[in-house]
C-alpha cells in the first residue's frame, strides 16, 4: 500500500512541477515567519527573565543557608558564574571560615570575620562581593559597586589577583588602585570601575582629586586586615574616606587577630554586626601545623646568627623579618656579598613599586630563597610553601608576631617559626605571647656553630664608603626604632650595647646618636638647663626633639609604618616632607639617610593633612625659621667678602719664627714669587676672589707666552733639518757624479746612516709639512722603517751581516733590495789611484810592461 501511495505521489511531483515548487515556497515561507514571530521578542525577554528568576530563586534560599551543611560551595545558593570560576580555581569545599560568613554576608549582614591566617578570609569576602554585583545586575555605567581595602600594596596586589581568578566568568570590572602605579592613568580608569582594591592612601587621593571618581553608589564596602585599617595609623585617611561612602552600605571587616573595639566600629557605623570567630575555642591562636620557638642572645651576635642559620638551611624558603628599612637594605647588600649560598631577596617600603613586584613575584616562584622583609610582608602575603618565619628584631608586639608567623603553616601545610630575642625583651614578650595563646618554646643558640663574620663585614665596610655609610645607618635606624616603640616592658634602648652592635655590624665605632644622648639627659631632667648651653645646636633640633619624645606621635609614627608607602618611622618621615614621593613611589634614600646620622627628626602625624590646622602651622612656622637662617648666613657671607676679611686663618709658626701653613695646602703657581701682587693671600684659607682672577690670568698669560715660544723653536728646528737634508741630498749627488766619473763601481752608502735618526724625527715630529723630497732615495739600502735609535742600530747591524753573509736566509730582503750594491765588493770600493809622479803614457808602459813581465 506504502510503495503504491508514493508512487502516486511521485507521480503528482513529476506532474507538475511548478505546482508544486508555489506549494512548497509558500509553506517554507509560513513557517518561516512563524518562526521569526515566535522567536525574536520571547528569547530576550526569556534571558532577561531566566536571570530575574534565578536571582530571586537564589535569594529565597537565603535564608534556608545552614553552614553546617555546606559541605561543598555549590551547596550555597551561589550564581553559575562564580561556581565555575571557584571551580575553576580549584576551589571546591569551603574553609571553616568561608563556611561560617557566607551566608551572613549573603543575607547583607555586616560581618566582622577572624580566623587564624592561612585560613582563607579571601574567599570569605570575595565570594560574597561577586554575589552582591550579580544580585544587582551591575553594569560599567552603575559604576563603583564594592571595595576592598587592604593595608600594604602586595596584599591588594595579591586580593586583586585571587578577584581575577575567582571572578573571571563575571562581566564586572576590577581595578587595583595602590600607591607607586600612574596616577593619571588610574584616574581615567576609576570612574567605570565597579569593584576597587586599594590601599587606604591612594584612594583618598582619588576621592579628592579626581573629578570622575564617586563611591555614592557603593554597596558593599570590605576591610582586609582590619584592625591594623582601623588602628591609629589609618585612623584620619579612613575616617575621611568612610565619609566618602553612602551609609547604606554592607560592611565587612575581616582579620587574624580581630578588633572587638565598640570605638573604632562605631566609626564604621555598623548594623548589627555579625561576629564570627572560628577558633575563638581552639586552644592556640596560630595555626597547629606551626613550631614556634625562640632564642636570647646578645645584639652584636644577631648577625652571625642570622649567617649561621641560613647556612644550614640552604634548601628551604625563608621569609626574615627586621624592625626597619635600613636594616633590610644594609643587611641585605652585604648578605649578598657574604654568599651565604642561597639566593637573597630584600622587600621593604623604600623599593620603587616595580621592583617592589618584581621581588614578590620572584619570591612566589622560587623554591628555595630568603626574603629580607620589614613589616609590609607580615600580613596576608600568601607566598606557597615557605618552610621558615625568622624574626631577627622583636615584634612590635603579639598581633605583630601572630601575622608574622603566619606567612608560613599556611592552609593545612606546616612551617617553623624562630624568634630571637635580646634577654631585655625575653620577659615582657614571651608574656604577651602566652596571653594571646601563642605556644613559643625556648631552645638554645649553640655558639661553637656560629661563624663570625664580622671581619669579613669590616673589610667590605673598608673598601667601600658607601657600604659604610648604609652601616651606620642601619645602626641609628634600628636604635630609633626601639626608642620608639611604645611598650617599653619590652623594648629598652639603654640596655643595648652600642659598642658591640656596631662591631658586629662591620663599624669600627659606633656612629653618635644624638637623639639618644639628649633622651638620657631629658631622663635625668638637665635638658632644659643644657638645651641653653648646647650652643651648637639649633632651635629648631631640639624642638623636633622635644615632639618626638612625646609617646602619642611615636606611637603614630609607628603604626603607621606598615602602610604601603613606608615601613619605618624614616619612610613617614620622607613622605612628609615630600608629599611627592608619595605619589611617584620616589625612593630618594640617601638624602634622608643622612638625616638619621645627624639627628632625629619629627615626622608627621597626619601624612594625608586631615588636621592641617594646627601641625601645618608648627611646620611653616620652623621652615621659615630655617630659611631666614639660611638666608642670614648667605648675607653674612657676602658681608664679610665685601671687607675683605680673611676668615678661617689658622697660622702656625716653626722654631724660628717662621711661618708654616698646613691646610689647606699651598697651592703651587707657575708664577715666581717675584710676580706675586697678593703673595699674603695664600696665607688664609679663605679665597679672594679678584686675587685668584688675576693669578689665573697671569698663569693663562705665562702658559701661552711658553707655548708660543717652543712653536717657534720647534719651526726653526725644521728649518735647519730641511737645510741639512738638502745638504745633503747636494752633496750626494755631487758624490755620485764625482764616481761615476772617477770609478763606476765606487759605493755610496756610509753618508746615509748618520742621518736616518734625524729623518725619522723629522716625520713623526711635523707631518703637515712632510716634504717627499727629503725622504732618502727608497732605491737605496734603506732597510728600517725605524723610529728610534736602537732599531736604526739594528738595521746598520742587519745591513753589515747581509754583506758579510750573502747566503743568510734572514737577510732574503736585503739581498733582495740591493743587488746592485751587493755584486761590489766593499774593500774595492776603497781603492785609490797609485800616484807614480810619471806622465799618463809613461804609466801606460810601466803598466804594460809589468804586465808583460809578470804572465
Ligand atoms: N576553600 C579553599 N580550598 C582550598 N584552598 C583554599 C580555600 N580557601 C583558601 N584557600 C587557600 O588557602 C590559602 C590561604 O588563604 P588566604 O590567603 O585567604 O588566608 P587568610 O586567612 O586571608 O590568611 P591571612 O590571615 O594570613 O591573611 C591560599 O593559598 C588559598 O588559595
Amino acid at each position: 500500500m506504502r510503495v503504491k501511495k508514493t508512487k502516486e505521489k511521485k507521480k503528482l511531483i513529476t506532474d507538475d512541477p511548478v505546482k508544486n515548487f508555489e506549494k512548497w515556497k509558500k509553506k517554507y515561507v509560513e513557517k518561516k515567519t512563524r518562526v521569526k514571530k515566535a522567536k525574536k521578542p520571547t528569547s530576550k525577554k526569556r534571558q532577561y527573565e531566566t536571570e530575574r528568576e534565578n536571582i530571586q530563586k537564589l535569594v529565597k534560599k537565603y535564608s534556608e543557608i545552614n553552614p553546617k551543611e555546606a559541605v561543598k560551595f555549590s551547596d550555597f545558593p551561589l550564581s553559575r558564574n562564580t561556581l565555575r570560576g571557584l571551580l575553576e580555581a580549584q576551589y571546591r569545599q569551603p574553609t571553616e571560615i568561608q563556611r561560617q560568613t557566607i551566608g551572613f554576608a549573603l543575607q547583607g549582614r555586616d560581618v566582622l570575620g577572624a580566623a587564624k591566617t592561612g585560613s582563607g578570609k579571601t574567599l570569605a569576602f570575595l565570594i560574597p562581593v561577586l554575589e552582591c554585583l550579580y544580585r544587582e545586575q551591575w553594569t560599567a555605567v552603575d559604576g563603583l559597586g564594592a571595595l576592598v581595602i587592604s593595608p600594604t600594596r602586595e596584599l591588594a596586589y595579591q586580593t586583586f589577583q585571587v578577584l581575577r581568578k575567582v571572578g573571571k566568568n563575571h562581566d564586572f570590572s576590577a581595578g587595583l588602585v595602590i600607591g607607586g602605579k600612574d596616577l593619571k592613568d588610574e584616574s581615567d580608569k576609576i570612574h567605570r570601575t565597579n569593584i576597587i582594591i586599594c590601599t587606604p592612601g591612594r584612594l583618598l587621593q582619588h576621592m579628592d582629586e579626581t573629578s570622575t571618581f564617586h563611591a555614592s553608589n557603593l554597596h558593599m564596602l570590605v576591610l582586609d586586615e582590619a584592625d591594623r585599617i582601623l588602628d591609629m595609623g589609618f585612623a584620619d585617611t579612613l575616617n575621611a574616606i568612610v565619609e566618602n561612602l553612602p551609609k547604606t552600605r554592607q560592611t565587612l571587616l575581616f582579620s587574624a587577630t580581630q578588633t572587638k573595639s565598640v570605638k573604632d566600629l562605631a566609626r564604621l557605623s555598623l548594623k548589627n554586626p555579625e561576629y564570627v570567630w572560628v577558633h575563638e575555642q581552639a586552644k592556640f591562636s596560630t595555626p597547629a601545623t606551626l613550631e614556634q620557638n625562640y632564642v636570647v642572645c646578645e645584639l652584636h651576635q644577631k648577625v652571625d646568627m642570622l649567617f649561621s642559620f641560613l647556612r644550614s638551611h640552604l634548601q628551604k624558603k625563608i621569609i626574615v623579618f627586621f624592625a626597619c628599612c635600613k636594616e633590610v637594605q644594609y643587611l641585605f647588600r652585604v648578605f649578598c656579598r657574604l654568599r651565604p649560598g642561597i639566593s637573597v631577596l630584600a622587600l621593604h617600603g623604600r623599593q620603587h613599586q616595580m621592583k617592589r613586584v618584581e621581588v614578590y613575584n620572584d619570591f612566589v616562584r622560587k623554591t628555595a630563597a630568603v626574603l629580607f622583609a620589614t613589616d609590609i610582608a607580615a600580613r596576608g602575603l600568601d607566598f606557597p610553601a615557605v618552610n621558615w618565619v625568622l624574626q631577627f628584631d622583636c615584634p612590635e608586639d603579639a598581633n605583630t608576631y601572630i601575622h608574622r608567623v603566619g606567612r608560613t603553616a599556611r592552609y593545612k601545610e606546616g612551617g617553623e617559626a624562630l624568634l630571637v630575642l635580646l634577654s631585655s625583651e625575653e620577659k615582657g614578650m614571651i608574656a604577651q605571647l602566652q596571653e594571646k595563646k601563642v605556644p613559643i618554646n625556648k631552645i638554645q643558640v649553640n655558639p661553637e656553630k656560629l661563624i663570625c663574620v664580622q671581619q669579613k663585614l669590616e673589610a667590605f665596610l673598608a673598601q667601600e664608603k658607601e657600604q659604610k655609610e648604609r652601616a651606620q645607618r642601619c645602626f641609628v635606624s634600628y636604635l630609633r626604632s626601639v626608642f620608639l616603640m611604645k611598650n617599653k616592658d619590652v623594648f629598652d634602648v639603654f640596655q643595648l650595647k652600642l659598642p658591640e652592635y656596631a662591631m658586629s655590624l662591620g663599624l669600627a665605632v659606633a656612629p653618635r646618636v644624638r637623639f639618644l644622648s639628649k633622651a638620657q639627659q631629658q631622663m635625668s631632667g638637665g635638658v632644659q638647663n643644657n638645651s641653653i648651653a648646647a650652643g651648637d645646636e639649633s632651635e629648631d633640633e631640639l624642638k623636633s626633639f622635644k615632639t618626638q619624645l612625646k609617646g602619642k606621635q611615636a606611637e603614630s609614627e609607628l603604626s603607621q609604618s606598615e602602610e604601603d608607602d613606608g615601613d619605618d618611622g624614616d619612610d613617614d618621615e620622607e613622605e612628609g616632607e615630600k608629599p611627592a614621593a608619595l605619589l611617584c613611589g620616589s625612593d630618594d634614600e640617601e638624602e634622608d639617610d643622612q638625616k638619621d646620622l645627624d639627628l632625629l627628626t619629627v615626622k608627621r602625624k597626619d601624612v594625608f593633612s586631615v588636621n592641617e590646622d594646627s601641625q601645618t602651622k608648627e611646620e611653616t612656622n620652623a621652615e621659615e625659621k630655617n630659611n631666614k637662617q639660611k638666608e642670614s648666613k648667605v648675607k653674612e657671607a657676602k658681608k664679610i667678602q665685601k671687607r675683605n676679611f680673611k676668615v678661617n686663618t689658622k697660622t702656625i709658626f716653626t722654631d724660628n719664627g717662621e711661618v708654616l701653613q698646613q691646610w689647606p695646602p699651598l697651592q703651587r703657581t707657575m708664577i715666581p714669587k717675584g710676580e706675586e701682587e697678593e703673595e699674603d693671600d695664600e696665607e688664609t684659607s679663605g679665597i679672594n676672589v679678584e686675587a685668584a682672577k688675576e693669578r689665573l690670568r697671569k698663569e693663562d698669560q705665562e702658559f701661552d707666552k711658553k707655548e708660543y715660544r717652543s712653536k717657534i723653536k720647534e719651526k726653526h728646528r725644521e728649518k735647519r733639518l730641511k737645510e741639512k737634508a738638502a745638504r745633503r741630498e747636494a752633496s750626494k749627488q755631487r758624490k755620485e757624479k764625482q764616481k761615476e766619473a772617477a770609478d763606476e763601481d765606487d759605493g755610496d752608502n756610509d753618508d746615509d746612516d748618520d742621518g736616518e735618526e734625524e729623518v725619522v724625527a723629522y716625520l713623526s715630529g711635523v707631518e703637515e709639512e712632510f716634504d717627499p723630497s727629503t725622504l732618502p732615495d727608497p732605491d737605496k739600502v734603506h732597510d728600517s722603517d725605524s723610529s728610534d735609535g736602537e732599531d736604526s742600530d739594528a738595521s746598520v747591524r742587519g745591513r753589515k751581516r747581509s754583506f758579510s753573509d750573502d747566503s743568510s736566509d734572514d737577510d732574503g730582503d736585503d739581498v733582495q733590495q740591493r743587488p746592485v750594491v751587493r755584486k761590489k765588493p766593499r774593500q774595492e770600493s776603497t781603492v785609490t789611484p797609485l800616484d807614480t809622479g810619471l806622465s799618463l803614457a809613461e804609466d801606460e808602459e810601466l803598466v804594460l810592461h809589468l804586465l808583460g813581465s809578470h804572465s
